[in-house]
């Protein structure tokens, strides 16, 4: 499954784009299982707090630097001209190719959480997935003497780190904004099951209709597999590293402390998409939902309110 749905026969088939979902289930496994390498490195997400930026005349932060330069770059090559896709910076250059034909799908709408999305990286999951890194620098730091704050700084990856902090902001917003396509899909499938909630503004009515429980369900017992699928130390023999019982890496001992050996805690991967991304996706499918209606004629309305269920 593609990354994208823009390209299928239905763009707005619900099957495909759970398939497009779960296919950016491994892309962002694999960018965090890549931030984790890293130490946390504080400084990077500080605005104002790198005197060369600020001597360029960057009052942000080196992470948002970062983001700017990319994405102004990627602006350029013609990126973010279609649905999908939503920078974290705003007045980007124009693409120096002309724009891709892509199909009208959304109802025009001004829905775009990024900044909860790059405020909820920073504080809840960028501490969550370098805290082996972190905790492995700080006492580093503390066998050179250095004690206290300055034991998280810092591994000096600050180019590294925030190369792969602006992959997982961009892969976590496609993720989250694709529930616009989620939306558009269930409103084209019965209308007549909205409308009265989005006149009514009734943003709890349209949540528990968008909610698929089950779905849910499985999409955590899924990525949980996944994350501690991939989240394996395979030794140069190609026999998954666990630590033994007298401690010693070898294939012979029980995994004491299987998370020791993980790339990536398969708890931390479940937490982030229960606590944050899965609430956040139907938070962009309710704001959608709320803006469905604007600027259609009663006559509009009506029509789709007459519509049979598809
Ligand atoms: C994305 C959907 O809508 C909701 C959000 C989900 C999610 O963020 O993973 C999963 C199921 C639904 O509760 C869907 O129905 O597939």
């Amino acid at each position: 499954m593609a990354q994208t749905n823009l390209l299928s026969a239905d763009p707005l088939s619900l099957e495909t784009i759970r398939g497009t979902l779960i296919r950016l289930e491994e892309t962002i496994i694999f960018s965090l299982i890549e931030r984790g390498q890293f130490a946390l490195n504080p400084t990077i997400y500080q605005k104002g707090a790198v005197a060369q930026l600020k001597e360029l005349g960057f009052q942000g932060s080196w992470l948002e630097w970062f983001l700017a330069e990319i994405e102004s770059f990627h602006a350029k090559a013609r990126r973010y001209t279609s649905p999908d896709e939503y920078p974290f910076t705003s007045n980007l250059p124009a693409p120096l190719l002309p724009p891709l034909q892509f199909p009208t799908i959304f109802h025009p709408n001004t829905v775009n959480v990024n900044p909860t999305i790059l405020n909820f990286y920073i504080h809840f999951i960028l501490p969550r997935i370098t805290a082996n890194a972190t905790q492995a620098l700080a006492a580093k730091k503390r066998a050179e003497g250095v004690q206290g704050a300055a034991e998280w700084e810092d591994d000096g990856n600050w180019g590294s780190a925030a190369t792969v902090d602006v992959s997982v902001l961009q892969a976590i917003s496609k993720r989250v904004h694709y529930g616009k396509f989620v939306s558009e899909s269930k409103f084209r499938s019965k209308p007549s099951a909205f409308i009265p909630h989005i006149q009514a503004g009734n943003r709890q009515a349209l949540e528990d209709l968008i909610t698929k429980p089950e779905v849910e369900r499985a999409l955590l017992h899924r990525l949980r597999k996944k994350a501690s699928l991939y989240g394996q130390e395979i030794g140069p023999d190609g026999e998954p590293l666990v630590n033994g019982k007298n401690g010693v890496n070898g294939t012979n001992g029980h995994a004491e402390n299987e998370k020791a050996k993980a790339k990536i805690d398969a708890d931390v991967v479940v937490e982030i998409y229960e606590s944050w991304l899965i609430p956040l996706t139907k938070e962009v499918e309710v704001d959608y939902l709320l803006q469905r209606l604007d600027g259609l004629s009663e006559k509009e309305i009506e029509a789709f309110m007459s519509q049979p269920a598809k």
